[in-house]
């Protein structure tokens, strides 16, 4: 079967430094894949390759078998993004967010009122999808980027920290969210965060990533198993020891960018 994704080698910098270092990795179809690791481990950059925003140095990314270097058009038509800058217009109804959306990914105009109140009711905000998104709490506005995202029905879902800053019941509410769309529709789920219990809880599998590189990969389970300790935040001081003081686990940055993103 064709992978969803496919990364060979991948290694980007920006002058002299190396954000990714030569990474492999493959998402299999259907699947909840889990990017995990620390502020600047690399994982957005990988994420800025694959949705064709950046342009791959070294190394090869391919989405459903298409090379995002070579079929960027195609792999862009094939992906839904949330990424962790704001995407939602704040001035806007949730509904006519979703609508524009609906209009930039070419959903056909007799379909988009359809598609737009599914991808709405989907993500649980019927009763506020008319009122304006600066009305919204953050894990409302959260899961309306995820019904921009999904509205043109992609085959692959891109969500880059999609739970930074909620509070535990919204980071739930997301959760759930992501979780029931994937079992309704089968579609492949690409996930970066830095909350190891969450990757644990809701990921098929994982891949940690430190410092540009991948440290290991499998299922939660698999690599608790292999690793001392009880759980992938142990599983992750296991395999990149005390460099994450200094790399920082830190929300620090995080919380500074929500602050800006909903205020
Ligand atoms: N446009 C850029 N110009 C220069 N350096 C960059 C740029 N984007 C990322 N970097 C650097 O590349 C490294 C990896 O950053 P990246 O954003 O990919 O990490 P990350 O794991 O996604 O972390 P975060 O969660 O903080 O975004 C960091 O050292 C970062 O400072």
């Amino acid at each position: 079967m064709t992978s969803a994704v496919r990364i060979d080698g991948l290694r980007h910098r920006f002058k002299e430094t190396v954000a990714v270092d030569g990474i492999s990795l493959e998402v299999r179809p259907a699947e909840i894949f889990g990017l995990l690791g620390p502020n600047g481990a690399g994982k957005t950059t990988t994420i800025r390759v694959l949705t064709t925003l950046l342009r791959p140095q070294e190394g090869s990314v391919a989405v459903f078998g298409l090379d995002v270097a070579k079929r960027r058009m195609a792999v862009r038509r094939l992906i839904g993004y949330v990424p962790q800058a704001l995407s939602a217009d704040a001035a806007l109804s949730g509904r006519e967010n979703v609508a524009l959306f609906a209009r930039l990914f070419d959903v056909p105009r007799r379909e988009r009122k359809e598609r737009t109140q599914g991808v709405i009711e989907a993500m649980g905000l019927t009763d506020a999808a008319d009122r304006p998104a600066a009305t919204y709490s953050g894990g409302m506005i959260r899961r309306l980027e995820l019904a921009q995202a999904l509205v043109s029905a992609p085959r692959l879902l891109v969500l880059d920290e999609p739970t930074i800053g909620l509070d535990p019941v919204a980071r739930n509410g997301v959760w759930e969210r992501i979780t029931e769309v994937r079992a309704q529709t089968g579609m492949t789920v690409l996930v970066t965060t830095h909350y190891m219990e969450e990757a644990e809880e809701h990921c098929d599998r994982v891949a940690l990533m430190h410092r540009g590189r991948i440290r290991a990969l499998g299922t939660p389970a698999e690599l608790i198993a292999e690793a001392p300790g009880e759980s992938l935040d142990d599983v992750f001081r296991a395999y990149t020891g005390d460099d994450l003081d200094v790399g920082g686990f830190s929300d620090v940055r995080a919380t500074r960018r929500t602050a800006r993103r909903l205020g």
